[in-house]
């Protein structure tokens, strides 16, 4: 008799293709949350979600976050579901994170097919917008659920489930929600798990316990009162242009160290058991360069890169505001610009105390020049650092799943982006919180011609039930 998670698999394995019908369908909703004009897409595909799990014999409750300001229209923002999956007071209860928006899509962006229709390639990947951010996992959770229930397959856990629909915009209104449903919906929940990241490599599976936060910032310089002719004021007034670009060029130099004084002396050490778990992960410079398609990497090694991607700060500069861009040549000074450019913030940092180095480097070199012109620092928006450690049988019990599905022991890797709901969980619910990737590190989240490997969709489908299985045999409690 085969074991309840063995036949899980075969059904797994026996449903691919209605799997990844179901990952067409959803991909074909166009929940692009930056774009007005596609926010009814956003809409419906909150509510497909919740329709199909409520076909399941879950429980719902739609919360509507309020209204969002975009670039002056006023919208209502998407809906989280909230969702309750079995009420057994003997199970464990897991809470389940993802997104359903995706970011946006164009054909002329250089896909090499529509975005939004999903096609399989001769080599097994799922090209399709969302089909690894996040639409692959988020559907990931309901065909394990719904798998279970046709074979008769009794639910390992009590799931609890939250899906939002403005992850790639900033997240608005989920932190309240989680806050004012910490002791309400959330209430029992055991532990947390998010798949929504990525595994270092393309080969070898992870399970993920760190985040850079992030501090971003706009740097304004204003000057003359409207655009100017460059050849009657150009050399004989202050131009906004040339401080912002002297100034962004005093942040950070071409070997990516921030110039700030200050910026890295809250940087955890080192420690000896930190210095040995990069020994063995499935990363290399040569797949680096190759995913790059070009080799633009800094260091040396590939410790060295790691090392400022998850525990090193970095500060990139994104783009001007207010600057010619257009092509061909137009000879303007422009009257008031506005640069762009955040930090990844790392463990010990304190948010606060960034925006204070930050301010105090750029009044000091503002003052250097001698302008006229008026500058002033915005902080727009930040999210903090998360650090958890991999010994919570939280990630033992993944690891075991891992090592279930696809025989080998995951790596531990931490992630140089940002999840900030990551931190708001820990925080207002109080339990460990494990980052459980589907996709590889290859898929090109938020790029052209984003996939998702049919391995990695099924072998992932396989994992959440697997880990699910796990965990309602582990004992979390927290050895002393
Ligand atoms: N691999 C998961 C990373 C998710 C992600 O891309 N997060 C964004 C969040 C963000 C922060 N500020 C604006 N967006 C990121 O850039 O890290
Ligand atoms: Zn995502
Ligand atoms: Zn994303």
């Amino acid at each position: 008799m085969s074991s309840p998670v063995d036949r899980y698999f075969e059904l797994v394995d026996q449903n691919q293709q209605k799997f990844i019908e179901a990952l067409r369908e959803v991909v074909a909703i166009p929940s692009v949350s930056s774009d007005a004009s596609r926010r009814g897409e956003v809409v419906r595909m909150g509510e497909w979600l919740q329709a199909r799990w409520e076909a399941l014999g879950a429980t719902c409750k739609r919360v509507d976050p309020g209204k969002q300001d975009l670039h002056g229209v006023e919208l209502d923002l998407p809906p989280v579901i909230l969702g309750q999956y079995g009420n057994d007071s003997s199970k464990k209860t897991v809470l389940v994170y993802g997104h359903y928006d995706v970011q946006p899509a164009l054909l002329e962006d250089g896909w090499d097919t529509d975005p939004f229709t999903l096609v399989e390639t001769a080599d097994g990947r799922l090209v399709g917008r969302g089909s690894t951010d996040d639409k692959g996992p988020v559907l990931g959770w309901l065909l394990c659920a719904e798998t279970h229930k046709q074979a008769g397959l009794e639910f390992p856990v009590n799931l609890k489930f939250c899906f939002e629909g403005m992850e790639e915009s900033g997240s608005e209104g989920l932190d309240e929600i989680i806050v004012a449903e910490a002791d309400k919906w959330f209430k029992g929940t055991d532990v947390v798990c998010i798949s929504d990241n990525y595994w270092l490599g393309t080969k070898k599976p992870c399970l993920t316990h760190g985040l850079r936060g992030v501090s971003y910032f706009h740097l304004e310089i204003s000057g003359p009162g409207a655009d100017l002719h460059s050849g009657v004021f150009g050399g004989t007034v202050h131009e906004p242009m040339v401080d912002l670009v002297h100034l962004l060029a005093t942040l950070v130099d071409s070997s990516g160290r921030i110039k700030v004084a200050g910026i890295y002396d809250q940087v955890m050490e080192e420690t000896e058991a930190e210095e040995q778990s990069y020994e063995g992960l499935e990363f290399s410079h040569a797949a680096l360069a190759g995913d790059l398609k070009r080799d633009v990497i800094i260091h040396a090694d590939e410790r060295a890169t790691l090392k400022h991607r998850w525990r090193i700060p970095t500060l990139s500069i994104h783009g001007v505001e207010g600057a010619f861009y257009a092509p061909g040549d137009k000879t303007v000074i422009p009257a008031r610009v506005r640069g762009k450019f955040s930090l990844r913030t790392v463990p010990n940092m304190e948010p606060a105390r960034v925006a204070e180095l930050v301010t105090a480097h750029l009044n000091a070199e503002f003052g250097k020049l001698g302008s006229k012109n008026v500058m002033r620092v915005i902080e727009t928006h930040g999210g903090r650092w998360w650090y958890s450690s991999p010994k919570h049988p939280n990630f033992v019990a993944a690891a075991r799943a891992t090592e279930r599905v696809y025989g080998v022991t995951p790596d531990l890797t931490r992630e140089g982006g940002s999840i900030p709901v990551t931190l708001t969980f820990e925080e207002n619910l109080g339990v460990n919180v494990l980052l459980l990737p589907m996709g590889a590190a290859d898929d090109g989240a938020h790029s052209i011609n984003e996939k998702l490997d049919r391995r990695n969709y099924i072998c992932g489908i396989k994992l959440l039930g697997a880990y699910l299985h796990e965990i309602a045999v582990t004992d979390l409690t927290v050895p002393a």
